[in-house]
């Protein structure tokens, strides 16, 4: 029974975790592509940016972070012998660069607070990826554990969750270049009218 509930609650934390590292994420994006605004909207939108963000990683992100630990040290501890199993050490391996991944994103935000991160929008968009490939992962191995699947059926899955990755890119590109376009034919519009 008690293994049932640290299980049911291993699997709350980590989809708590997992939503507040990909809003998160999306904020610093938001939070960088405030720097093409007009002052006061520029330091307005910074500034609340700076809040969300802090209080996401800080009330959502990091207690998810230690559910999902803590629940996993319950469930060891109804059954030592999982410490033994290969796909725990793989997937432990994979859980070590999400916690990697977690704390660079304390970095970014330390840096976005002080005006001194270097990435793009773009670049964010496309950091904001890597967790959708470790959660992939690490909840195959999770559900399939030794057995990992390595025939068509898998690869055309991994295939099609990379496609999906880089359509979402895609498509974010062509909206953002779009959207610059428009912009640039209203203040175009308004000069001349102003003219
Ligand atoms: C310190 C990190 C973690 C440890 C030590 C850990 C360990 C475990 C263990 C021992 C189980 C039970 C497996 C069994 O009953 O045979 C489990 C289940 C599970 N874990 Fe984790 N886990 C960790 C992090 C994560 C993360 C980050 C995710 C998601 C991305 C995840 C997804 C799952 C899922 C979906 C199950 C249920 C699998 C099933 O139905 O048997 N775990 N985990």
């Amino acid at each position: 029974m008690a293994y049932s509930w640290f299980k049911a609650f291993h699997i709350v934390g980590f989809v708590v975790w997992f939503a507040g590292l990909f809003y998160l994420v999306r904020l610093f994006i938001y939070h960088v592509e405030a720097n093409l605004e007009p002052e006061p909207a520029r330091t307005i939108l910074k500034n609340q940016y700076q809040i969300m963000e802090k209080r996401l990683y800080d009330i959502i992100t990091t207690p998810g972070l230690f559910v999902t630990v803590a629940m996993a040290i319950g469930i060891l501890s109804t059954n030592m012998e999982l410490l033994k199993e290969p796909w725990l050490h793989y997937k432990l391996g994979f859980v070590a660069v999400l916690i990697g991944y977690h704390i660079y994103c304390a970095k970014l935000m330390k840096q976005l607070a002080a005006d001194e991160c270097k990435w793009t929008g773009q670049s964010l968009r496309a950091l904001n990826e890597a967790p959708t490939l470790l959660l992939v992962v690490i909840v195959m191995l999770a559900t399939f554990k030794n057995n990992l699947p390595t025939d068509l059926t898998a690869w055309l899955i991994f295939g099609l969750v990379i496609f999906m990755a880089v359509s979402i890119q895609l498509y974010a590109k062509i909206r953002r270049r779009n959207q610059e376009k428009l912009t640039g034919q209203l203040k175009e519009e308004s000069g001349v009218k102003a003219f």
